[in-house]
Parts: structure tokens; C-alpha cells; sequence
């Protein structure tokens, strides 16, 4: 089942993403990083009867277990993940996050659908590609750190460059910048232990970035730590993809971490994906109730843009007055109202879309605008798409 709020639809090999044509094999840059599409993991007796079998494939969590003994820890997901965004997989405990992110990489061996990177079969790869991949293409940061407690901070971070074979000088120089690159710098000769927890994801997150991979994949990083380093660990991360235009898979169970880090969210459930979308979109325009009751207590305001606040200018409106970007957040406008007393213009270049007031304001912090409904749109009709 490919529902309207995943990516288009499964082929024999990468679709066509939104933005135009894919082609497998395409010059890296092209098109989406990964492409996934129809991809199930089943945990079990004979899983692979399961994805095929409709009738089978069509059974909830419980049913198929009892039917079967097998788990569909990932169940018939598409999506793209593209140049440079940083695409957050959320869910609860047990809907499968970690094994899709694992089956991107094969580190756990998918049972059906297929799976490219730059235009290329992942499934197709042999272990010498797949070994490529892991260590040069795709660099994994760990919950638990993952750091070796008989090595350096500058070892531990050197030590994807060693495996790649790189001369110990100049892995070190590469490891020193790297150390520098995260806060890390005037620690390089200290031992994991010596380290707090921030600091030691610190390490994990350089090590990762120095083997200077297409894409970070993040399981769980800063879930161990408390809420002050996790803060700032997420601005580190939103600062790298800022500044880098790297590409990320960022795995997290929190939402306000999804919001804040996410260009866009794929939100699982029972191995599906419910939603997949900006935070925005998420916020403003959940798919079905089990999303709007997950992001029922977000502060709208914080994410939601004045798109959705906005009604139709009268001519008068639109012709003259402040003016605001269609990307505001709706806690700016309310400052830019609050000031003008009266309401201000959304424009796009020169193209007045509306106007926001107080009454559309308050509306999206009350959660009773009209785009905020469950499957509503700002101007009421279905299925327009909030751009970001
Ligand atoms: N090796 C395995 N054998 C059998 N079932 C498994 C295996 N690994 C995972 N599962 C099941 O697959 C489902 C998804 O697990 P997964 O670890 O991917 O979820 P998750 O969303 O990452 O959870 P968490 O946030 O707790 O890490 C769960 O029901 C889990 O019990």
C-alpha cells in the first residue's frame, strides 16, 4: 500500500522523485540519495511468504503474528531521501525506525521491494560494494557512542580513516580538524571515560563526519543525554547541514526533536509510514487522528506558518500595508500584527497571497484554524500542499 502522503509510486527501479526525472544510474547529485520503495522487512517463520501473499500482508501486528509468528517490523514503505535535507524517521518504541534505517545499508537484510542509492540497486551490491558503502558512502552515529575506551578522542575519531587505509599522519590531521569541527578541540588525548556524554557523542558524530560520507545516518544520537547537551547537540547538527548541505537519516522516537531537526518527517507506525512530511505539514495537517493526537500538544505557533493563518486580502488590503514572507512563523506575525495594530499583507515577491490578522492568528495557537484539521487545507479545499 503506497498512501498519498509517501513518495510516488513503486516501480522496477527509482521513480521519478517530485522534483522531475530519476534515472537509475544518475551522476550522484541528480536525484533522490536514497530511493525506496515497497521495501518490507519481516521477522520470522517463512517471512517472505508474507509480503506477497496479499491476504497475508494485510493483516495488523497482532493477526499476522498469531497467523504466522513473523513481525513486519518494516511494512511496504516508499519515500526519497534528497541532496542535502535532513529526513527524520519518528515513531513510538517497536514501530520500525531501526530497522528501515538498517535495511538502508543492509546492515539487516530486507525481505522484499527495492532500494536504490544514487541510481544504484543497494540489494544488487555485492559484499565489496556494500563494504564500500558502509565505510565511504553511508557513516552510521550510535545511541551508545560506539567508542573504543582504549583509544584517544583522536584515534577513536581517525578510526573509520584507518579502516579506509589512510596513512596515520594524515588521518590524524583529518581526525584533529574534525575534533576542532565539533567543540572538541583540547580533548584529542583524552580516553572515552574522561569524557561526559555530550562530548562522547561529540566523538561519534566526528567520527562519523570524517570519513566524509554522502549521509549520516543517526540512531537515537542524543536520546541518552540530558535535555541541555541534547539541545545542543541538535543545533550542531542543524549547523552542519546548514553549512555542509549534508545529507542525514536521523532516527528519533521525539517529536520536538523531529520538528526541530526535520526537513521533513516520516512518521512510522506498526512498520508503516502514517504520514510523511514537513513539520509543518505534520502539524498543520495530520494525515488521520493518530498523528493529530501526536502532535496534538506541539506549540503550533512555533512550527506552523502563516499560510495557514491567512485569509483572502480585500483590495484594499492587498494594495498597500507591512508585509510578511509566506515562510513566517505565526509566533514572528503575531509580533508583526501586535506592531501594526491592524493586519499585515503576506506576500510572495509581488504577489500579495493574503493577509493575517488577529482573529487568523489566534486561530492556529487555538488549533482552530481551518488547515488545521485532520486532512483540512488552509483555504479548505483537499490535498494542497503547504511549501516550506
Ligand atoms: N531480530 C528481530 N527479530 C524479531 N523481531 C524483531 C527483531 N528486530 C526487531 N524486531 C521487531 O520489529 C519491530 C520494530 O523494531 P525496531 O527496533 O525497528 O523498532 P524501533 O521503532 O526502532 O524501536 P525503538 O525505538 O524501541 O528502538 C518490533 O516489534 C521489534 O520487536
Amino acid at each position: 500500500m503506497t498512501g498519498p502522503h509517501t513518495d510516488p509510486a513503486p516501480g522496477t527501479g527509482p521513480a521519478p522523485g517530485p522534483d522531475g526525472a530519476v534515472p537509475p544510474g544518475g551522476e550522484p547529485g541528480d536525484g533522490p540519495v536514497f530511493s525506496v520503495r515497497g521495501l518490507w522487512k519481516v521477522f520470522g517463520p517463512k517471512a517472505a511468504r508474507v509480503p506477497g501473499d496479499p491476504e497475508l500482508a494485510a493483516l495488523g501486528p497482532d493477526a499476522l503474528r498469531e497467523r504466522t509468528g513473523c513481525t513486519a517490523a518494516v511494512r511496504d514503505v516508499s519515500f526519497d531521501v534528497r541532496p542535502g535535507e535532513c529526513f527524520v524517521v519518528m515513531g513510538l518504541s517497536g514501530s520500525g525506525k531501526s530497522t528501515l534505517v538498517r535495511c538502508l545499508t543492509r546492515l539487516i537484510e530486507p525481505t522484499a521491494g527495492s532500494l536504490h542509492m544514487d541510481g544504484e540497486d543497494v540489494l544488487g551490491m555485492d559484499r565489496a560494494r556494500l563494504r564500500e558503502l558502509r565505510r565511504h558512502r553511508a557513516a552510521m552515529v550510535f545511541q551508545h557512542f560506539g567508542l573504543l575506551p582504549h583509544r584517544t578522542v583522536l584515534d577513536n575519531i581517525a578510526y573509520g580513516l584507518q579502516i579506509q587505509g589512510l596513512p596515520r599522519a594524515e588521518r590524524r590531521t583529518r581526525a584533529a580538524a574534525m575534533a576542532a569541527k565539533v567543540g572538541l578541540a583540547g580533548l584529542e588525548d583524552r580516553y572515552p571515560s574522561q569524557l561526559s556524554g555530550g562530548q562522547q557523542q561529540r566523538v561519534g558524530l566526528a567520527r562519523a563526519l570524517a570519513v566524509d560520507p554522502e549521509v549520516l545516518l543517526f540512531d537515537e544520537p542524543f536520546s541518552a543525554l540530558d535535555p541541555l547537551i541534547r539541545r545542543d547537540m541538535q543545533e550542531e547538527v542543524i549547523r552542519l547541514r546548514r553549512e555542509e548541505g549534508r545529507t542525514m537519516v536521523f532516527i528519533t522516537h521525539d517529536l520536538s526533536e523531529a520538528l526541530r531537526v526535520g526537513d521533513r518527517i516520516a512518521l512510522m507506525r506498526d512498520g508503516g509510514i502514517v504520514q510523511l512530511g514537513t513539520p509543518e505539514e505534520i502539524v498543520a495537517r495530520p494525515a488521520d487522528d493518530y498523528v493529530a493526537d501526536f502532535v496534538r500538544d506541539v506549540p503550533r505557533e512555533q512550527v506552523v506558518t502563516v499560510r495557514a493563518a491567512m485569509r483572502p486580502a480585500t483590495a484594499e488590503e492587498s494594495a498597500a500595508g507591512a508585509a510578511l514572507s509566506p515562510d513566517t512563523l505565526v509566533i514572528d506575525a503575531i509580533e508583526a500584527v501586535t506592531r501594526t495594530g491592524g493586519p499585515v499583507r503576506v506576500m510572495d515577491g509581488a504577489r500579495c497571497l493574503g493577509v493575517v490578522d488577529h482573529a487568523g492568528l489566534l486561530a492556529v495557537v487555538a488549533g482552530l484554524a481551518p488547515g488545521l484539521a485532520p486532512g483540512g487545507t488552509p483555504d479548505g479545499s483537499a490535498g494542497a500542499a503547504v511549501a516550506r
